[in-house]
């Protein structure tokens, strides 16, 4: 069985790679099943930079094969915040309904849904002990909703509509979020990486 780290503390993230790679053949672990593993600060300036920094950390401290996500939401009306900063948007403690909140204040009195446009992006690092880091890069269009709508998915998952769906990120199935994100696009990309290495 190929062994795989997902060099992630995120419950929502991890659930995903699980569904993703199992098919695949792989065996996923991750940060959580580490739970005194080292923290890697994000002091990057990009997501993938991020996403580097934690696979690298990762992979050299437990010699494994490991890959990092680094992701979050782009808002235009917002110049692309929260960006980088999206876990950390209403403080350090990544509360993910702080999160929404604040992203629906600054909102406030932008009432064309067009106007309200976004994007999920998400860069991963693929590291190997002693290898080139590959780095690739995945993103999902849509809207901020006016509301938050639906229970599924994590983070800022009930107030994206994803573009054609004209429904929340929140509101669809696993396995339907699997098919359109910004992450599965992502990994689909690494694995003809390292299906070609
Ligand atoms: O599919 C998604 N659906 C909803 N929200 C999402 C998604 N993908 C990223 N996001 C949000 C969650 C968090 O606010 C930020 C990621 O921040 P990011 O630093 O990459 O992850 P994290 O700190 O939660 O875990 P870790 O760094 O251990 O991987 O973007
Ligand atoms: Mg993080």
């Amino acid at each position: 069985m190929k062994e795989i780290i997902i060099a992630t503390k995120n419950k929502g993230k991890v659930k995903e790679f699980e569904a993703l790679l199992a098919p695949l053949g792989y065996l996923v672990q991750s940060l959580l099943d580490y739970p005194d593993s080292i923290d890697v600060e994000e002091t990057g300036t990009t997501f993938e930079e991020n996403a580097i920094l934690k696979a690298e950390a990762i992979s050299t401290h437990y010699q494994r094969m490991t890959i990092a996500d680094d992701s979050g939401l782009a808002i235009d009306y917002l110049d692309g915040k929260p960006g980088i900063f999206s876990a950390r948007y209403a403080g350090l403690a990544k509360d993910d309904q702080a999160n929404i909140n604040k992203v629906l204040e600054d909102l406030t009195g932008v009432d064309e849904l067009e106007s309200r446009s976004a994007r999920f992006i998400c860069a991963l690092a693929l590291s190997i002990p002693g290898g080139k880091t590959k780095t690739v890069e995945g993103t999902c269009e849509g809207y901020i909703a006016m509301k938050q709508q639906g229970e599924n998915g994590f983070g800022y998952d009930p107030i994206f509509i994803v573009k054609n769906l004209n429904k929340t990120m929140a509101t669809l199935s696993k396995e339907e979020k699997n098919r359109i994100s910004h992450r599965a696009e992502a990994l689909e990309k690494l694995i003809d990486i390292i299906d070609q290495s």
